[in-house]
């Protein structure tokens, strides 16, 4: 595992709010707690680009979710532009072409490549919809092994695959895991969940969290909370 030498850049909260406005309030409610935070696509179509800048001003680290994946010249260029914006991380899925395309357009800079397996929506019926001859475990297994091969510096995955992707990326390469659920809380869309707890003790990097966190009553609170499982278990 690499090294996190703040221990609090292990949470990552999933900034899935409707507006910048919303992303402020929810940053300011969370405090110094909260360090790293992730944009997708609700907010990076709202503004969420120049939210990343800011918050990257203010000395969060930010996690840009843009699950990229076009022809590899397209993401090469695409990744070339997002360089400059100075976040952490940056998704894009694991197609090799798409991996071996963002690699390129990263070149020297700072910017680490996270490469999205199986997403944690789906279970082995859902990857059979999707035209996939494989279970989801296995799926994972060949695209961290392609992810690797291609110079990513890390895999997105459910943490109940953690054990199979650091077999095949060693030590070096990150695993971030959202799908993660607090005992009792809602598990929603995600099929592959497990607890802060678990997930740290599996050996996972960095969990991300949206809903138990973001549509709690008391996101602090929650934060708090999930942080507190993410220490007890490190
Ligand atoms: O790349 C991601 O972050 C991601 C990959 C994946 O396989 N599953 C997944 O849920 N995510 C994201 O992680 C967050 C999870 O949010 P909650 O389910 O609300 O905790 C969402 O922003 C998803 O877009």
């Amino acid at each position: 595992m690499q090294k996190i030498n703040d221990v609090r850049d292990r949470l990552i909260v999933a900034l899935d709010v409707p507006t910048v406005w919303d992303a402020y309030r929810l940053v300011s409610t969370l405090g110094d707690g909260v360090t790293f935070y992730k944009i997708g696509y609700r907010l990076a179509f709202a503004g969420g680009l120049d939210l990343a800048r800011q918050l990257v001003a203010e000395g969060k680290k930010v996690f840009l979710d843009l699950k990229l994946h076009d022809i590899g010249n397209t993401v090469t260029e695409g990744v070339e532009s997002l360089t400059k914006l100075g976040v952490t991380f940056l998704t894009v899925h694991a197609y090799p072409q798409t991996m071996r395309g963002a690699v390129e357009g990263r070149g020297d800079a700072a910017l680490k490549l996270l490469a999205v397996t199986a997403l944690t929506s789906y279970d082995d019926g859902d990857l059979r919809d999707a035209g996939y001859g494989l279970a989801v475990r296995d799926l994972v297994r060949l695209r961290a092994e392609q992810a690797r091969i291609a110079g990513i510096d890390g895999i997105v995955c459910s943490a109940a695959e953690t054990e199979i992707v650091r077999d095949v990326i060693g030590k070096d390469m990150l695993i971030v895991t959202p799908g993660i659920r607090p005992s009792g809380s809602a598990a929603g869309d995600q099929k592959r969940t497990l607890t802060p707890a678990e997930a740290i003790r599996i050996g996972a990097d960095h969990l991300v969290v949206g809903r138990p966190i973001v549509r709690a009553a008391d996101p602090r609170a929650a934060a708090g909370a999930v942080m507190d499982e993410i220490v007890a278990a490190s």
